[in-house]
């Protein structure tokens, strides 16, 4: 189990060492605890699950747990700590959160006939990356398990699920571009060979060191990273596995035969997968093949800039998704998180589901929504039940769950064939596959009590009538009320004794109660069972053989109770492949009526799709700054216009601070973004051609924790930006160059203009107060100027339109910006005269250098004498003799030229 590779053999002989000395159960304890030396074992022991020695000590700590010691074991106290089994989710949850794994050891022999210890298992393991219970799992997010192998020539192969779904993932990728991929799959645990290279292993701890920020999520992320032996990441083996999880001869099907990498990460994967989960994953049944074109790129900065799905405070609302999010079920909820962080970049999804959309928006959405509501995550449930985890309640909420899918088919059939305005293709497939498994929920309503126990170990969960003799075990308990009150007048009549009482407790079970003053009148063949203050408590030969046939009955109707709910879930395996497709069904449904809801309320149009490159929006809005403006009553938002095409490929723009530059930018990256996942967008009009990255370099506080200055960082990503973007990308510059003195900040950020303008000829927003940069557009045809107007007011105070105007701001506002936020008078009038100084002194000594002037052409490298003899071969007019006699000149030049000759 994790990180039992590292050097199993030598963990194993350790804990195993003297255990002859231990008493039987430390013993059997610790042969148990040498299989998983890394994991903390929760070993069962009637009400609460244990913990033992170093595992004690480190609960204790972890869980403010008390520590405790109790006899001996080898000659040594036994440290320990313990949690009730009843609330052991809470104490899961909480080691989990912290990034530990936890195996559960349980009693499966019987206690009444075992000699020595009862017999335990590890059943199952706990690990953050392979989470399925619903108390340790949040609604809206996956728990993803990722493997990972370092191939040859610097390729890496990844494989990832998440438990709770029924498809693997596999990618490669050049080992340069690996950050960046687990970035974007966001696990939470990532196993690893254990006989990686140093280097390979330092980067993937720098990986977890810089996981909060880099996923996106704050301080609280975590990513665990486990060790597996190497034998674990088996290419060969890796193909079979996900032939036979595919149920399947070949992956030429899935496009995945040719991943070797990929298929040694998943044989880790699955290896890993159902080690942890004690059984087969039977739910997994599809393959998804990710291709470095398939999705817009996104990179951390932008998710995090545009505040996708966390603020940059680190809060999950107010974000994109928040806004978004009117999902009615978990379900929807993530999968509308997957379609807004993997936008396609091939359009026929987008249209598709736009068409979806469209069609939704005409009435029909409403009632579908209230169709979802309420309903199961049938998901997560499936999973469950393919792995055996299922409660009785959530079966019960899976029969009505099934019964609302089949009224959610025919309300859409019927819609669609009353001719619902050209629905496309999406949601009659939709309709199609939301056909529950037949007699499943059936099947369920009759197996299961309407209300029954949370657990099945409590009873109370199998229907009345669906096994007889369950049935006929429960009569003998329900007769027992009966019995016990015609004994009771009975013996009252037979002792004279008019206040006798029968009656049961759980310790004592059945007995005759007969008060102090009445004892006298006890008859022989009472047997004294309890003496209390006031009275005695006797058994009769009579009571003892019902009290004998009642609690039998009992303990024999939980056991039948126990093995039904098993047979039960066996019956559900069959189920598994109809209900995954549901799920998927169920989830899209309940996503694209969202988006429908979302672009009636908010006033949303759809978006059409250009074969030439062009981002055009008329009347956009930025729809969380909208929404926030509209909650505080702080007034309209201002809708602005952008035009982006062959001709003006780069806007540069000026104006005050808190005009709205940031806005504007961010606004039509999120509308991009918006089109791009096949949702309406936030405009009158949007036109927009093929896109492949959305790329943003915007202010961040320093990272500390990487040791990265404002502007070393600045750099770093203005770096990545010009390495990788394309002219089909969208890229957001705001005030580059702020971060350094103010000739460094300018003269960098006009030959990162200038790159991007004639280079890269990406789509480019660049926000500057370099007023120097207006000039940029005389000398480079694809670049304009524009900017966010504002007014002085009375009093000198800045009044922002927040419209963007074509052209350059007149002038910045800084000083009264600072009067705004309340920079005492003193300061604003010193301010205020320093820059009336300055502004006097620069128009005097006005700057005369080119900023955008091509840098001189470096004097080029004399040719190196080797490409000079090689640059002279003519291979076509060599004689075979010549050849060799050319090959011996050359390797005589390389010598020399190594020896420095
Ligand atoms: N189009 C708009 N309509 C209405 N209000 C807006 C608009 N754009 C921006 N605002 C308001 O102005 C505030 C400042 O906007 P923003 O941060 O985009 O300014 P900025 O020009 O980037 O400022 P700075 O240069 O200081 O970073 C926003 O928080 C928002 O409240």
């Amino acid at each position: 189990m994790p990180r039992l590779a590292d050097n199993p053999a030598m963990d194993r002989s350790a804990l195993l060492q003297d255990i002859d000395k231990h008493t039987p159960m430390m013993a059997q304890y610790l042969r148990l605890k040498a299989d998983y030396p890394d994991t903390l074992l929760f070993y069962r022991m009637g009400d609460f699950y244990e913990l033992f020695y170093d595992d004690a000590e480190k609960a204790a700590r972890l869980l403010d747990i008390t520590l405790t010691r109790r006899g001996q074991s080898a000659g040594q106290p036994v440290v320990m700590a313990g949690v009730p089994f009843h609330s052991v989710e809470t104490y899961l949850a909480r080691l989990i959160k912290l990034g530990e794994s936890v195996a559960i050891c349980e009693q499966i022999g019987d206690p009444a006939g075992a000699k020595g210890p009862v017999e335990r298992k590890v059943v199952r393991v706990v690990t953050p990356g392979t989470l399925t219970d619903a108390e340790l799992l949040n609604d809206k997010n996956e728990s993803v398990l990722l493997a990972v192998h370092a191939g040859q020539r610097h390729t890496c192969g990844l494989a990832w699920l998440s438990v709770t779904q029924g498809v693997i993932h596999l990618a490669q990728c050049p080992r340069s571009a690996l950050r960046a991929w687990v970035t974007r799959i966001g696990p939470s645990e990532l196993l690893h060979s254990a006989d990686v290279t140093p280097a390979f292993e330092q980067e993937l701890q720098d990986l977890q060191r810089q996981w909060p920020a880099l996923s996106g999520q704050g301080p609280g992320a975590r990513l665990s990273l486990a060790l597996r032996p190497a034998w674990a990441f088996d290419a060969a083996l890796g193909a079979r596995k996900l032939c036979e999880q595919l149920q399947a001869s070949s992956l030429a099907g899935w496009g995945a035969q040719d991943l070797p990498d990929a298929h040694a990460a998943a044989s880790a994967l699955l290896d890993y997968a159902e080690h942890t989960q004690g059984r087969a994953l039977t739910h997994v049944r599809q393959l998804h093949v990710a291709r470095p074109q398939e999705h817009i790129e996104l990179p951390e900065t932008t998710r995090r800039n545009l505040e996708l799905i966390q603020t940059l405070r680190g809060e999950s609302a107010p974000t994109l998704f928040s806004l978004l999010d009117t999902c009615q079920t978990g379900m929807g909820s993530r999968l509308l998180k997957r379609w807004l962080l993997e936008p396609p970049r091939d359009r026929t999804l987008a249209r598709e589901r736009q068409q979806a959309i469209t069609c939704l928006r005409d009435g029909l959405h409403a009632g579908l929504r209230q169709a979802l509501k309420g309903a199961s995550d049938v998901e997560r449930i499936t999973a469950r039940i393919a792995l055996r985890q299922a409660r009785p309640r959530e079966l019960v909420g899976l029969a009505q769950t099934l019964q609302r899918t089949q009224a959610l088919a025919d309300q859409l059939r019927q819609a669609l064939q009353a001719g619902a305005p050209s629905a496309g293709e999406l949601l009659p497939r939709l309709a199609e596959r939301l056909q529950p498994p037949p007699g499943c929920a059936e099947l369920l309503h009759h197996a299961l009590l309407p209300e029954p126990a949370a657990l099945v170990r409590d009873g109370g969960v199998i229907n009345h009538g669906y096994d007889s003799e369950l049935d006929e075990l429960r009569a003998i308990q329900t007769n027992c009320d009966g019995f016990l009150l015609d004994l009771e007048a009975r013996e009252r009549q037979r002792t004279g004794i008019a206040n006798l009482r029968v009656q049961y407790n759980k310790v004592h079970g059945f007995y005759i109660e007969v008060t102090q003053g009445q004892l006298d009148k006890v008859p022989d063949d009472y047997r004294r069972r309890q003496t209390l203050k006031n009275a005695e408590r006797f058994i009769t030969p009579e009571l003892k053989a019902f009290e004998d046939k009642a609690l039998s009955a009992q303990e024999r109707a939980l056991a039948r109770e126990k093995w039904l709910y098993e047979d039960l879930l066996d019956r559900l395996q069959a189920h598994l492949g109809v209900l995954s497709h549901i799920t998927q069904a169920m989830a899209t449904l309940d996503v694209l009526c969202a988006l429908a809801e979302r672009s009636l309320t908010l006033g949303w149009c759809a978006p059409e799709f250009a074969i030439e490159p062009c981002i055009e929006i008329r009347a956009g809005r930025h729809p969380v700054v909208e929404a926030r403006l509209q909650e505080t009553g702080a007034g309209p938002f201002i809708p602005n216009d952008t035009v982006l095409g062959p001709k003006a490929r780069m806007q540069i723009i000026t104006g005050p601070n808190m005009g709205g530059k940031s806005t504007y930018m961010r606004q039509v990256a999120v509308i991009v973004l918006l089109a791009s996942m096949g949702s309406y967008v936030p405009a009158s009009h949007c036109r927009l051609g093929p896109i492949d990255a959305i790329h943003t370099r915007i202010g961040a506080a320093d990272d500390l924790a990487n040791a990265q200055s404002t502007f070393m960082l600045e750099m770093t990503e203005a770096a990545q930006i010009l390495h990788n973007a394309s002219p089909h990308s969208l890229v957001l510059m705001d005030e580059i160059g702020r971060g350094t003195s103010t000739f460094d900040g300018l003269a960098l950020a006009s030959a990162i203009a200038t790159h991007l303008h004639d280079k890269v000829k990406a789509f480019t927003l660049f926000a500057t107060h370099y007023f120097e940069l207006t000039e940029f557009p005389a000398q480079h045809h694809a670049a304009v100027n524009v900017h966010v107007s504002a007014v002085e007011g009375q009093g000198r105070d800045i009044v922002f339109l927040h419209q963007i105007e074509p052209g350059p701001a007149s002038r910045s506002y800084g000083v009264q910006v600072a009067r705004l936020a309340g920079v005492p008078a003193a300061v604003v009038q010193h301010a205020r005269h320093t820059l009336e100084a300055l502004e006097a002194q620069s128009a005097s000594t006005r700057l005369q250098v080119d900023l955008f002037a091509a840098p001189p052409a470096a004097p080029a490298p004399e040719p190196h004498p080797l490409e000079q003899a090689l640059a002279a071969i003519d291979p076509d007019a060599l004689s075979p003799r010549e050849a060799l006699d050319a090959l011996y000149h050359l390797h005589h030049l390389l010598r020399q030229s190594a020896s420095g000759t």
